[in-house]
């Protein structure tokens, strides 16, 4: 196999950013070989034939930041052999800027108590975590009071003040610019932005603010508008809304009408294309039929959805076709501005965005006017296109519903209905490049140590409540036996009693390979991974059949899988490697990998809760998983191999011994730390593991619970709680598994299974079935009567 050929194509993701030096310190030790000299660098490079077996080599210790992440080593690469890869999907925290300084979270120590979450406004942006969020929470300062503690208006008050005449200096402001005529605060951030939008919450102590005061922002520009002005641009922004309900019929004045569409009309465009028209319509038969075009699309989109969605959607509104006085379709002509339109040449979806633009212009004036604007998709564009008489070059971007309305919601209709949730914008802002967290004016952070120390402990109040709740209902005390524990650690971990019903529920099945499959560790071959991944996408395996039963999503990602996989929606690529590499020759990821793994896991935790997700649940495909797995819960609790080490898919008593020898030697060829997670995973884990452990790490801080599927959720857990404890708080055992190992890993981690079957199949099976057990234990802390409430006697 040449150089070239091993080159893995994921390597060949998105180059460094144009214009951005090489820089080189990703050195490898001098008298160490480099495996692949000459084949192009590359993050992924280390593992010449990942997946079949190949020790990856680490940098030197002083090369790795705090997770043992190696330093930019694809960048060393490329100085010698040419351009520099990044990862496909994520851009560790690197040199130029150090990293930040304090906390080794690779290393099991006490944690810094957490900032406490902001307090829960319904009229502010739900940012999550989103219900309860730990522990007392409502420490977070109100609008109003942060508004007068930094001097800014409040966003509720600042028409208020306004109209008063009083443009909102107060005693303590710095004198005002003459430039300011008539300006109110000398603030330039918006006043209207909330700190729970950003994912930020004030720091407190005790319920404190700290004693320095926020810092003060620069002076405005000449060329701002004045403070009312401003105030009214971000308002609209804030309370612009997609509106379904409510409109009322009374016809919108012409004048009106034409405002609303210049305003859309002096959007931005590409090269000053202009490339949208507006059809306005009226007429009820063209709506009909739309509405009808609409109705057949809801209807096939609804036989898609899982159980728990399907019940949401049934009462969710996707059009207003007929309820408005006015629908306005708002087409784009890819093709205006003629051959050499400044921009589109290299960009040809300009056009699209730039009408995009438009719509939004649209909205905005739209709300300004006291107008209700509803996007509808429902449709076959194609179709649509043909029943508006659109010329053949014309494509519709939007149609959208147009009317009065007797009020807007104070938040999106579809957080209001919990169908999605807003993502804080601290998840949404990277620093000079993706992965490197931070607000302007703050410390960048990796997305791991953000997670982390985003966790927080059971909310204790909550925890009380539920169980006197549980002694007063009308059953035995105890009796629910372990479900009660259940409801109350649900609870504890909502921050409120009794907690939401955990549903909908979506199960993540992490997908990858192994190199230590070349031991012969199991009777099936290495495609079979590969074979499965596809079985999921056809919804033809045991999870699939699960997941249809008790009404879940089936999300299958890809973090090292060794074959290529298709594009198709439900598969997320984040393949990190094709596979790792053999654990009995050295270790199977490097930290780097091992790190892009966990984090790739967090995001998937969060971007299922944000899709609206009240539960998490793992699920697994990797032949040869079960070894890495037992060598994992060796390393964290201190077990013999010969004792956790199990037949997996099924060995004979010969190949049982021989795999036990094979975790043996992995342990013993790789030093690993139970103290240092990260470097135990990248040792002997594999890339399902970490994932999964970063996956339980996103759901407990977003204080989402997370059901544990089998010995392979079980493995990942260990790394999970090594790397936060309180992780745990967020974890329940679906299930003990044949292997022997998970029963030494759920106790070392103090967790009841809620049932044992002698199943083991993986995939996220065990962990579905028991869903419905953790529902039920919600549902009857909600909903069972209380001896008081019902007339029952109580004990004598
Ligand atoms: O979940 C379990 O406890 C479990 C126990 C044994 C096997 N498995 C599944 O079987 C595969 C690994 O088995 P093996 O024998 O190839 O190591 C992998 O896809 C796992 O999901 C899963
Ligand atoms: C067929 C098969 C299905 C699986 N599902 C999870 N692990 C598996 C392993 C095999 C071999």
């Amino acid at each position: 196999m040449s150089a070239d050929d091993r080159r893995d194509p994921v390597d060949r993701g998105a180059d460094d950013p144009p214009g951005r030096p090489p820089a080189d310190h990703g050195r490898r030790r001098a008298a160490e070989p480099d495996p692949l000299a000459g084949s192009g660098g590359g993050l992924l490079d280390d593992l010449p034939e990942t997946g079949r077996g190949y020790a990856p080599l680490d940098p030197p210790e002083d090369d790795r930041d705090q997770h043992g992440r190696a330093a930019g080593r694809h960048n060393a690469d490329a100085a010698e052999n040419g351009p520099a890869h990044r990862n496909p999907f994520h851009t560790p925290v690197e040199e130029p800027t150090p990293p930040p300084p304090p906390r080794d979270t690779t290393r099991r120590e006490p944690a810094p108590e957490p900032p406490r979450p902001a307090a829960e406004d319904p009229l502010q942006p739900n940012v999550i975590p989103f219900r309860g969020a730990g522990p007392e929470r409502a420490t977070a300062t109100p609008p109003r009071r942060a508004a007068e503690e930094t001097g800014r208006a409040a966003p509720e008050h600042a028409e208020a003040n306004t109209a008063a005449g009083n443009p909102g200096t107060g005693a303590g402001d710095p004198p005002r610019d003459p430039r300011d005529r008539g300006r109110g605060q000398d603030s330039g951030a918006p006043a209207s932005v909330p700190p729970e939008s950003t994912g930020r919450v004030e720091p407190s102590e005790g319920g404190q603010r700290p004693e320095e005061p926020a810092p003060r922002v620069s002076e405005l520009d000449p060329h701002a508008y004045a403070q009312a002005e401003r105030d009214a641009v971000y308002r609209v922004i804030r309370e612009r809304r997609d509106v379904r309900v409510g409109f009322r019929t009374d016809p919108i004045p012409s004048e009106v009408l034409t405002r609303v569409l210049a305003a859309a009309h002096q959007a931005p465009s590409v090269g000053f294309s202009q490339p949208w028209d507006f059809v306005v319509v009226e007429d009820g038969e063209t709506r009909s039929h739309v509405r009808e075009m609409v109705q057949t699309q809801r209807e096939e989109y609804a036989r898609a959805l899982p159980g728990a969605r399907a019940r949401a959607f049934s009462g969710l509104k996707v059009e207003a076709i007929l309820d408005t006085p006015v629908n306005i379709v708002v087409t784009v002509d890819s093709t205006r501005g003629g051959r050499h339109t400044l921009g589109r040449h290299t960009q040809p979806q300009m056009s699209g965005y730039s009408t995009a633009l438009a719509v939004e212009n649209l909205w905005l004036a739209a709300r300004a006017e006291g107008l209700g604007v509803g996007w509808v998709s429902f449709f076959e564009e194609r179709a649509l296109a043909r029943a508006l008489d659109l010329p053949p070059h014309l494509e519709v971007v939007a149609y959208l519903c147009v009317g009065y309305v007797d009020d807007f919601p104070p938040e999106p209709e579809l957080s209001l209905g919990g169908w999605a949730k807003r993502r804080p914008l601290s998840w949404a802002v990277h620093r000079e490049s993706y992965g490197r967290r931070g607000l302007p004016g703050e410390e960048p952070t990796s997305l791991l140590d953000e997670t982390i120390a985003g966790i927080r402990p059971l909310n204790q109040r909550a925890i009380n409540e539920a169980r006197d709740r549980q002694d007063q209902m009308t059953k035995p005390p105890g009796s629910l036996g372990v479900l009660e524990d259940v409801s109350v650690q649900l609870a504890g971990l909502a921050g409120e009693c009794p907690p939401p019903i955990p549903e909908p529920a979506a199960v993540a099945v992490f997908a990858g390979d192994h190199g230590v499959h070349a031991q012969k560790v199991t009777a099936w071959p290495q495609d079979v991974t590969t074979q499965m991944v596809h079985n999921f996408l056809n919804g033809g395996a045991v999870v699939n059949a699960f997941a249809e039963q008790v009404g879940t999503e089936v999300t299958i990602v890809d973090v090292g899988v060794v074959g290529d996989l298709p594009t198709v929606p439900g598969l997320l690529p984040r393949k990190v490697a094709r596979g790792t590499a053999d654990i009995t020759q050295g270790p199977a990821l490097t930290r780097t990998q091992a790190v892009y793994a966990i984090e790739a896991g967090v995001e998937v935790a969060r971007d299922l809760v944000s899709a609206g997700n009240r539960c998490l649940v793992t699920g697994d495909m990797g032949i040869a998983n079960t070894t890495p797995s037992a060598a994992l819960i060796a390393a964290f609790t201190g077990f013999d191999p010969a004792d956790i080490t199990g037949r997996g898919t099924g060995l004979d008593e010969a190949a049982h011994e021989h795999k036990i020898e094979v975790v043996r030697r992995a342990l013993e060829v790789n030093a690993v730390d139970p103290n240092d997670p990260t470097g135990v995973l990248a040792a002997v884990g594999g890339l399902e593991h970490a994932a999964l452990a970063g996956f339980i790490l996103g759901a407990a801080a977003t204080g989402v619970p997370v059901l544990l599927d089998g010995v392979i959720s079980g493995s990942a857990a260990l790394a999970a709680a090594a790397l936060s404890p309180a992780s745990m708080n967020a974890c329940f055992a679906g299930h003990c598994s044949a292997e022997p190992g998970h029963t030494v890993a759920l106790r070392h981690l103090g967790l009841h299974p809620l049932f044992g079957l002698e199943m083991r199949l993986g995939e996220g099976s065990g962990a579905l079935l028991a869903l419905p057990m953790l529902q039920a234990s919600v549902r009857a802390l909600r909903d069972v009567a209380t001896f008081d409430a019902a007339g029952v006697a109580g004990r004598a």
